[in-house]
């Protein structure tokens, strides 16, 4: 009987979206201090402009460009940064600008970089480019060097001014619904005034792991007689997180009535079940043995599981129980990476991050060359970073790694995957 199905991982993804379709999230409103790591209900927009007013980007004078190209202003008064509506004299009373003096000499106000520039000054000249001393007292006058003055952009009206909106208008779209709040999202939204935002609830996946021999590294079990080290629930439930995506793990024993349980259990209260182990061609592959059709399992037929033309990660399955769906990973630690990339993660990125690319386009961007010859059969994974640049797809190869299962006779370890982290995506290098 053929063990290994013909079916390749992009028609694979296919049948996983159909048959493991997640509920609508429910939204809820959270201040944006508090939402990291939450995904986007709705685009993030921008509350207020920024800067809200005039600003100044430099230490430095601000004048007139009606005044321009004059070398010499004097100094009429100071404006720190943060003091509203503030011009201070040079003895630190408040000071209200009467337009009219200022027609009658060139002047200038002393201004920090992030001070709100007063109406009619429209250029400001930095401390360097000036005759003034960087601190101290508020000097009388002022004098452009030369150089400075003969530069045509130094009186250009706006020079060294940040308009309002100029780096984010009000009301621009800071992200768009679907992704994920990241401390540089949440700094943006808060300097345009947002100070709320909408998210999903997160959604809840359970995964239960299979395998008697699998002991936790902290158990004094931990020993060589055939136990050995678990690590997939722990990965899955981290690789969720960065969905926006709580879980639980737990482990059960190679008893098809246990799983059954566990996952009737676990159907209650979750979005989707994921399954570790069992699923290959074993005699005691228990996850088959609960959910594949042909068996006398009550749950029979609940799931479909092919050995897909694919290493690693061949073998796989999908199904659904109590209408909660549910998907089966291999037990290889690899495997189950692979196939959470591959399968499980389109099913909650709102916004597609093409973890698929076809082979002769991840080739040419990694070595330059077409594509060539595969040397297996099949879909090969291999770890890899997608960058989206002015549009195109950039794929770069994780230098020097390779997934190692397959470089060493049957290995299975994970090594070779640490110094990615979640950028991690998988091209496949041929088009299966
Ligand atoms: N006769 C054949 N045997 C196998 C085939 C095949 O085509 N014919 N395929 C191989 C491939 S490929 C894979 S992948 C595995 C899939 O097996 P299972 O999904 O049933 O996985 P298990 O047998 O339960 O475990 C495999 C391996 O991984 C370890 N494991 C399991 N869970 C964890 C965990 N949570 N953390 C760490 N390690 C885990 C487990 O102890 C086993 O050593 O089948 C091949 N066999
Ligand atoms: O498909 Mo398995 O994960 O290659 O070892």
């Amino acid at each position: 009987m053929p063990i290994h199905s013909s079916i390749g991982p992009v028609q694979w993804r296919a049948v996983v979206q159909q048959i493991a379709q997640l509920p609508d999230a429910r939204t809820r409103t959270l201040p944006t201090v508090q939402a990291e790591g939450f995904i986007l209900a709705e685009p993030l927009l921008a509350a207020r402009p920024a800067p809200q007013f005039p600003q100044s980007a430099m230490d430095g004078f601000a004048i007139r460009s009606i005044d321009a190209p004059h070398r010499t202003y004097r100094v009429i008064g100071d404006i720190p940064a943060g003091v509203t509506g503030g011009i201070l004299t040079a003895d630190g009373d408040r000071l209200d600008l009467d337009h009219s003096t200022l027609d009658e000499h060139p002047s200038a106000l002393r201004i920090m970089t992030g001070a709100r520039v007063p109406d009619g000054f429209d250029i400001v000249v930095p401390v360097e480019h000036t005759d003034a001393e960087q601190t101290g007292p508020l000097p009388a006058s002022i004098t452009i060097h030369p150089d400075a003055a003969a530069e045509p952009t130094t009186f250009t009206p706006g020079r060294h001014i940040r308009d309002i909106g100029e780096e984010i208008p009000r009301g621009a779209e800071l992200a768009e619904a679907g992704r994920r709040l990241t401390p540089t999202l949440i700094a943006v939204a808060l300097a345009a005034g947002t100070s709320e935002v909408t998210v999903q609830e997160p959604r809840r996946v359970a995964i239960i792991m299979t395998g008697d021999e699998l002991v936790s590294a902290h158990s004094a079990d931990a020993g060589d007689s055939g136990e050995v080290l678990e690590s997939n629930g722990p990965a899955l439930a981290a690789s969720l997180r960065h969905f926006g995506v709580r879980s639980s793990v737990e482990h059960i024993s190679d008893e098809p009535a246990a799983l059954i349980a566990a996952v009737a259990r676990r159907a209650a209260d979750s979005d989707l079940i994921i399954t570790t182990g069992g699923v290959g061609s074993g005699a005691y592959d228990v996850v088959k043995a609960a959910f594949a059709a042909g068996t006398d399992s009550p749950a029979a037929g609940a799931s479909r599981f092919e050995h897909l033309a694919m290493r690693p990660g061949g073998p796989q399955g999908v199904g659904t129980y109590s209408g909660v769906p549910m998907v089966h990973l291999p037990g290889t630690p690899v495997g189950a990476i692979v196939g959470f990339h591959l399968f499980i993660r389109p099913l909650f990125e709102t916004v597609p991050s093409d973890i698929m690319v076809p082979a002769e386009q991840a080739e040419e961007a990694n070595t330059g060359h077409g594509p060539r010859t595969p040397r297996r059969r099949g879909a090969e994974v291999k770890p890899a970073v997608i960058e989206h640049r002015e549009g195109a797809v950039v794929v770069r190869e994780v230098p020097g790694r390779r997934l190692l299962p397959y470089a060493t006779a049957d290995a299975m370890m994970v090594t070779g995957l640490q110094g990615t982290d979640e950028v991690l995506v998988i091209p496949l290098l041929t088009g299966k």
